[in-house]
Protein backbone atom coordinates (compact mmCIF):
# COMPACT_ATOMS: atom_id res chain seq x y z
CA UNK A 1 0.00 0.00 0.00
CA UNK A 2 1.37 3.51 -0.61
CA UNK A 3 1.73 5.67 2.02
CA UNK A 4 -0.82 8.34 2.49
CA UNK A 5 -0.53 11.87 0.25
CA UNK A 6 0.13 14.69 2.76
CA UNK A 7 -2.34 17.20 2.84
CA UNK A 8 -1.84 19.75 0.70
CA UNK A 9 0.38 22.48 2.52
CA UNK A 10 -1.32 26.30 1.59
CA UNK A 11 0.59 28.43 -0.03
CA UNK A 12 1.04 32.31 2.46
CA UNK A 13 0.25 34.74 -0.10
CA UNK A 14 2.48 36.94 -1.65
CA UNK A 15 1.37 40.00 -0.49
CA UNK A 16 -1.64 40.71 1.90
CA UNK A 17 -2.99 43.97 4.01
CA UNK A 18 -5.18 43.76 7.10
CA UNK A 19 -6.97 46.30 8.65
CA UNK A 20 -6.20 48.57 6.17
CA UNK A 21 -6.37 52.34 6.57
CA UNK A 22 -5.65 55.25 4.66
CA UNK A 23 -6.02 58.60 5.17
CA UNK A 24 -5.26 61.40 3.14
CA UNK A 25 -4.79 64.96 3.85
CA UNK A 26 -6.80 66.75 6.84
CA UNK A 27 -4.46 69.11 9.07
CA UNK A 28 -4.17 69.30 12.91
CA UNK A 29 -5.80 72.17 13.47
CA UNK A 30 -8.95 71.08 11.56
CA UNK A 31 -8.28 73.63 8.49
CA UNK A 32 -8.84 70.85 5.84
CA UNK A 33 -10.66 67.60 4.94
CA UNK A 34 -9.13 64.55 5.75
CA UNK A 35 -10.21 61.58 3.14
CA UNK A 36 -10.65 58.35 3.77
CA UNK A 37 -8.90 56.58 0.53
CA UNK A 38 -9.08 52.48 2.41
CA UNK A 39 -11.71 51.97 5.26
CA UNK A 40 -10.10 48.47 7.28
CA UNK A 41 -9.40 46.30 4.08
CA UNK A 42 -7.92 43.14 4.32
CA UNK A 43 -6.99 40.87 1.28
CA UNK A 44 -4.84 38.46 0.58
CA UNK A 45 -2.73 38.13 -2.82
CA UNK A 46 -1.87 34.62 -3.33
CA UNK A 47 1.18 33.47 -4.77
CA UNK A 48 1.17 31.85 -8.41
CA UNK A 49 -1.82 33.87 -9.15
CA UNK A 50 -3.36 36.86 -11.32
CA UNK A 51 -5.41 39.53 -9.19
CA UNK A 52 -7.22 41.89 -10.59
CA UNK A 53 -8.28 44.81 -8.64
CA UNK A 54 -11.60 46.69 -9.12
CA UNK A 55 -14.02 49.04 -8.43
CA UNK A 56 -15.62 52.65 -9.59
CA UNK A 57 -13.61 55.89 -9.74
CA UNK A 58 -12.07 57.00 -6.61
CA UNK A 59 -13.03 53.37 -4.75
CA UNK A 60 -9.77 53.66 -3.30
CA UNK A 61 -7.73 50.95 -6.04
CA UNK A 62 -4.52 52.60 -6.69
CA UNK A 63 -4.34 53.50 -3.03
CA UNK A 64 -4.50 49.62 -2.17
CA UNK A 65 -2.10 48.79 -4.87
CA UNK A 66 0.34 51.49 -3.54
CA UNK A 67 -0.11 50.24 0.00
CA UNK A 68 0.38 46.97 -0.63
CA UNK A 69 3.41 47.51 -2.66
CA UNK A 70 5.35 49.69 -0.57
CA UNK A 71 5.20 52.77 -2.54
CA UNK A 72 2.93 54.61 0.15
CA UNK A 73 2.67 53.70 3.33
CA UNK A 74 -0.83 53.08 5.42
CA UNK A 75 -2.23 55.40 8.22
CA UNK A 76 -3.27 51.96 10.23
CA UNK A 77 -3.13 48.42 9.61
CA UNK A 78 -0.50 46.11 8.08
CA UNK A 79 0.77 45.37 4.70
CA UNK A 80 3.26 42.62 4.07
CA UNK A 81 5.02 41.30 0.95
CA UNK A 82 5.17 37.67 1.89
CA UNK A 83 6.41 37.33 5.89
CA UNK A 84 7.83 40.81 5.74
CA UNK A 85 5.83 43.71 7.32
CA UNK A 86 6.84 46.53 5.13
CA UNK A 87 5.58 49.01 8.37
CA UNK A 88 8.56 47.74 10.62
CA UNK A 89 11.28 48.44 7.64
CA UNK A 90 13.15 51.86 7.34
CA UNK A 91 13.59 53.53 3.90
CA UNK A 92 16.40 52.20 3.09
CA UNK A 93 15.48 48.49 3.66
CA UNK A 94 12.08 49.29 2.08
CA UNK A 95 13.69 50.52 -1.03
CA UNK A 96 15.99 46.94 -1.29
CA UNK A 97 12.67 44.99 -0.59
CA UNK A 98 11.14 46.89 -3.50
CA UNK A 99 14.14 46.81 -5.73
CA UNK A 100 14.45 43.06 -4.98
CA UNK A 101 11.15 41.42 -4.61
CA UNK A 102 8.93 43.62 -6.40
CA UNK A 103 8.39 44.74 -9.81
CA UNK A 104 5.96 47.28 -11.14
CA UNK A 105 4.13 48.06 -13.97
CA UNK A 106 3.01 51.48 -14.61
CA UNK A 107 0.30 53.05 -17.16
CA UNK A 108 2.88 55.41 -18.56
CA UNK A 109 5.38 52.79 -19.14
CA UNK A 110 8.62 54.44 -17.07
CA UNK A 111 10.80 53.39 -19.39
CA UNK A 112 14.28 55.44 -19.40
CA UNK A 113 14.35 57.05 -23.26
CA UNK A 114 17.75 56.91 -23.16
CA UNK A 115 18.61 53.42 -22.47
CA UNK A 116 17.93 50.78 -24.91
CA UNK A 117 14.94 48.14 -24.59
CA UNK A 118 18.07 45.39 -23.83
CA UNK A 119 19.40 47.99 -21.20
CA UNK A 120 15.89 48.48 -19.66
CA UNK A 121 14.96 45.37 -19.32
CA UNK A 122 18.35 44.60 -17.48
CA UNK A 123 17.89 48.18 -15.17
CA UNK A 124 16.60 46.14 -12.20
CA UNK A 125 19.59 43.65 -12.13
CA UNK A 126 22.25 46.25 -12.69
CA UNK A 127 20.63 48.48 -10.05
CA UNK A 128 21.28 45.56 -7.78
CA UNK A 129 24.63 44.93 -8.59
CA UNK A 130 23.62 41.35 -10.16
CA UNK A 131 25.08 41.89 -13.49
CA UNK A 132 26.57 38.76 -15.11
CA UNK A 133 24.83 36.56 -12.52
CA UNK A 134 24.53 33.80 -15.13
CA UNK A 135 21.06 32.53 -13.81
CA UNK A 136 19.52 36.19 -14.43
CA UNK A 137 21.09 36.11 -17.55
CA UNK A 138 19.80 32.97 -18.77
CA UNK A 139 16.43 34.08 -17.38
CA UNK A 140 15.84 37.69 -19.20
CA UNK A 141 17.40 36.19 -22.27
CA UNK A 142 14.21 33.94 -22.07
CA UNK A 143 11.81 37.05 -21.33
CA UNK A 144 13.26 38.69 -24.12
CA UNK A 145 11.81 35.79 -26.36
CA UNK A 146 8.05 35.89 -24.18
CA UNK A 147 7.72 39.73 -24.43
CA UNK A 148 8.79 39.02 -28.28
CA UNK A 149 10.82 42.01 -28.27
CA UNK A 150 14.30 39.93 -29.90
CA UNK A 151 14.69 42.26 -32.55
CA UNK A 152 14.22 45.66 -30.74
CA UNK A 153 16.73 45.02 -28.15
CA UNK A 154 19.18 47.47 -29.54
CA UNK A 155 16.33 50.54 -29.88
CA UNK A 156 15.24 53.28 -27.68
CA UNK A 157 11.87 53.52 -25.80
CA UNK A 158 11.18 56.84 -28.58
CA UNK A 159 11.46 54.37 -31.39
CA UNK A 160 8.69 51.45 -30.34
CA UNK A 161 4.94 51.34 -30.59
CA UNK A 162 2.97 52.09 -26.98
CA UNK A 163 2.25 47.87 -26.54
CA UNK A 164 5.92 47.17 -27.39
CA UNK A 165 6.66 49.68 -24.55
CA UNK A 166 4.57 48.18 -22.34
CA UNK A 167 6.09 45.02 -23.07
CA UNK A 168 9.49 46.17 -22.42
CA UNK A 169 8.19 47.40 -18.84
CA UNK A 170 6.56 43.73 -18.20
CA UNK A 171 9.80 41.98 -19.50
CA UNK A 172 11.61 44.48 -17.25
CA UNK A 173 9.19 43.66 -14.13
CA UNK A 174 9.63 40.10 -14.63
CA UNK A 175 13.84 40.54 -15.01
CA UNK A 176 14.31 40.46 -11.21
CA UNK A 177 12.29 37.17 -10.57
CA UNK A 178 10.19 39.40 -8.31
CA UNK A 179 7.70 37.67 -5.58
CA UNK A 180 4.80 40.09 -6.97
CA UNK A 181 4.28 42.13 -9.79
CA UNK A 182 2.13 45.07 -9.55
CA UNK A 183 0.56 46.48 -12.11
CA UNK A 184 -1.55 49.76 -12.10
CA UNK A 185 -4.01 50.02 -15.24
CA UNK A 186 -0.94 48.75 -17.27
CA UNK A 187 -3.54 48.58 -20.25
CA UNK A 188 -4.74 52.18 -19.90
CA UNK A 189 -2.77 53.80 -22.91
CA UNK A 190 -2.63 51.17 -24.78
CA UNK A 191 -5.22 50.28 -28.13
CA UNK A 192 -7.61 46.58 -27.25
CA UNK A 193 -5.23 44.57 -29.32
CA UNK A 194 -2.04 45.71 -27.70
CA UNK A 195 -3.67 45.77 -24.20
CA UNK A 196 -4.66 41.85 -25.39
CA UNK A 197 -0.85 41.27 -25.85
CA UNK A 198 0.06 43.17 -22.67
CA UNK A 199 -2.27 40.92 -20.54
CA UNK A 200 -1.78 37.42 -22.26
CA UNK A 201 1.84 38.52 -21.34
CA UNK A 202 1.08 38.81 -17.58
CA UNK A 203 -1.20 35.49 -17.54
CA UNK A 204 2.08 33.84 -19.42
CA UNK A 205 3.99 35.04 -16.29
CA UNK A 206 1.39 33.66 -13.82
CA UNK A 207 0.60 30.15 -15.55
CA UNK A 208 3.44 29.38 -17.19
CA UNK A 209 6.37 31.13 -15.52
CA UNK A 210 5.00 30.34 -11.70
CA UNK A 211 4.87 34.23 -11.01
CA UNK A 212 2.08 36.23 -9.25
CA UNK A 213 0.36 39.39 -10.58
CA UNK A 214 -1.80 41.85 -9.24
CA UNK A 215 -3.17 44.51 -11.56
CA UNK A 216 -5.59 47.29 -11.35
CA UNK A 217 -7.81 47.80 -13.74
CA UNK A 218 -11.32 49.76 -14.73
CA UNK A 219 -11.84 47.78 -17.78
CA UNK A 220 -13.79 44.16 -17.18
CA UNK A 221 -12.22 42.47 -20.10
CA UNK A 222 -8.89 43.10 -18.96
CA UNK A 223 -9.74 41.73 -15.24
CA UNK A 224 -11.17 38.57 -17.14
CA UNK A 225 -7.84 37.77 -17.78
CA UNK A 226 -7.24 37.73 -13.67
CA UNK A 227 -8.08 34.19 -12.11
CA UNK A 228 -9.41 36.45 -8.89
CA UNK A 229 -10.84 39.82 -9.05
CA UNK A 230 -11.54 41.75 -5.81
CA UNK A 231 -14.18 44.68 -5.75
CA UNK A 232 -13.52 47.79 -3.50
CA UNK A 233 -16.10 50.68 -3.35
CA UNK A 234 -15.73 53.48 -1.07
CA UNK A 235 -12.45 52.29 0.73
CA UNK A 236 -13.97 49.07 1.44
CA UNK A 237 -13.68 45.22 0.10
CA UNK A 238 -17.34 44.83 -1.07
CA UNK A 239 -16.55 41.26 -3.10
CA UNK A 240 -15.07 38.81 -5.24
CA UNK A 241 -15.23 36.73 -8.35
CA UNK A 242 -13.07 33.76 -8.86
CA UNK A 243 -12.14 32.13 -12.93
CA UNK A 244 -14.49 36.06 -14.18
CA UNK A 245 -15.96 36.25 -17.26
CA UNK A 246 -15.84 40.36 -18.69
CA UNK A 247 -19.69 40.32 -18.31
CA UNK A 248 -19.85 38.44 -14.49
CA UNK A 249 -17.43 41.37 -13.60
CA UNK A 250 -18.94 43.74 -15.07
CA UNK A 251 -22.86 42.83 -13.52
CA UNK A 252 -20.79 43.25 -9.89
CA UNK A 253 -19.41 46.78 -10.85
CA UNK A 254 -23.11 47.34 -12.08
CA UNK A 255 -24.49 46.18 -9.14
CA UNK A 256 -21.81 48.49 -7.27
CA UNK A 257 -23.06 51.48 -8.87
CA UNK A 258 -26.28 50.83 -8.20
CA UNK A 259 -25.81 50.48 -4.46
CA UNK A 260 -25.54 54.35 -4.97
CA UNK A 261 -21.97 54.41 -3.79
CA UNK A 262 -21.72 57.77 -2.45
CA UNK A 263 -18.12 58.30 -3.12
CA UNK A 264 -15.44 58.62 -0.88
CA UNK A 265 -16.78 59.92 3.03
CA UNK A 266 -15.14 63.23 3.58
CA UNK A 267 -14.70 63.59 7.43
CA UNK A 268 -13.93 67.23 8.51
CA UNK A 269 -10.81 67.49 10.33
N1 LIG B 1 -2.61 62.13 -2.55
C1 LIG B 1 -3.92 62.23 -2.26
N2 LIG B 1 -4.39 63.21 -1.47
C2 LIG B 1 -5.69 63.31 -1.15
N3 LIG B 1 -6.62 62.45 -1.57
C3 LIG B 1 -6.22 61.44 -2.37
C4 LIG B 1 -4.86 61.27 -2.75
N4 LIG B 1 -4.75 60.18 -3.54
C5 LIG B 1 -6.01 59.68 -3.65
N5 LIG B 1 -6.88 60.43 -2.95
C6 LIG B 1 -8.32 60.21 -2.78
O1 LIG B 1 -8.49 58.92 -2.25
C7 LIG B 1 -9.59 58.27 -2.88
C8 LIG B 1 -9.14 56.96 -3.51
O2 LIG B 1 -8.27 57.28 -4.58
P1 LIG B 1 -7.62 56.16 -5.53
O3 LIG B 1 -6.76 56.88 -6.52
O4 LIG B 1 -6.99 55.13 -4.68
O5 LIG B 1 -8.92 55.55 -6.20
P2 LIG B 1 -9.03 54.66 -7.52
O6 LIG B 1 -10.10 53.65 -7.23
O7 LIG B 1 -7.70 54.17 -7.92
O8 LIG B 1 -9.59 55.74 -8.54
P3 LIG B 1 -9.48 55.82 -10.15
O9 LIG B 1 -10.13 54.58 -10.70
O10 LIG B 1 -10.28 57.06 -10.48
O11 LIG B 1 -8.04 55.94 -10.49
C9 LIG B 1 -10.18 59.28 -3.87
O12 LIG B 1 -11.26 59.96 -3.24
C10 LIG B 1 -9.03 60.21 -4.12
O13 LIG B 1 -9.51 61.50 -4.43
Amino acid sequence: MSAPRPAPVAQAPAARVVDAVKVYGGTARGAGTAVTALDGVSVDFPAGRFTAIMGPSGSGKSTLMHCAAGLDTLTSGSAFIGDTELGGLDDRRLTLLRRERIGFVFQAFNLVPTLTVAENISLPQDLAGRRGDRGDEQWTDALVDVVGLRDRLHHRPGELSGGQQQRVAVARALAGRPDVVFADEPTGNLDSRSGEEVLNLLGRAVRTMGRTVVMVTHDPVAAAHADDVVFLADGRLVGHLSDPTADGVLDRLKSLDRRGAPGRAEVPS
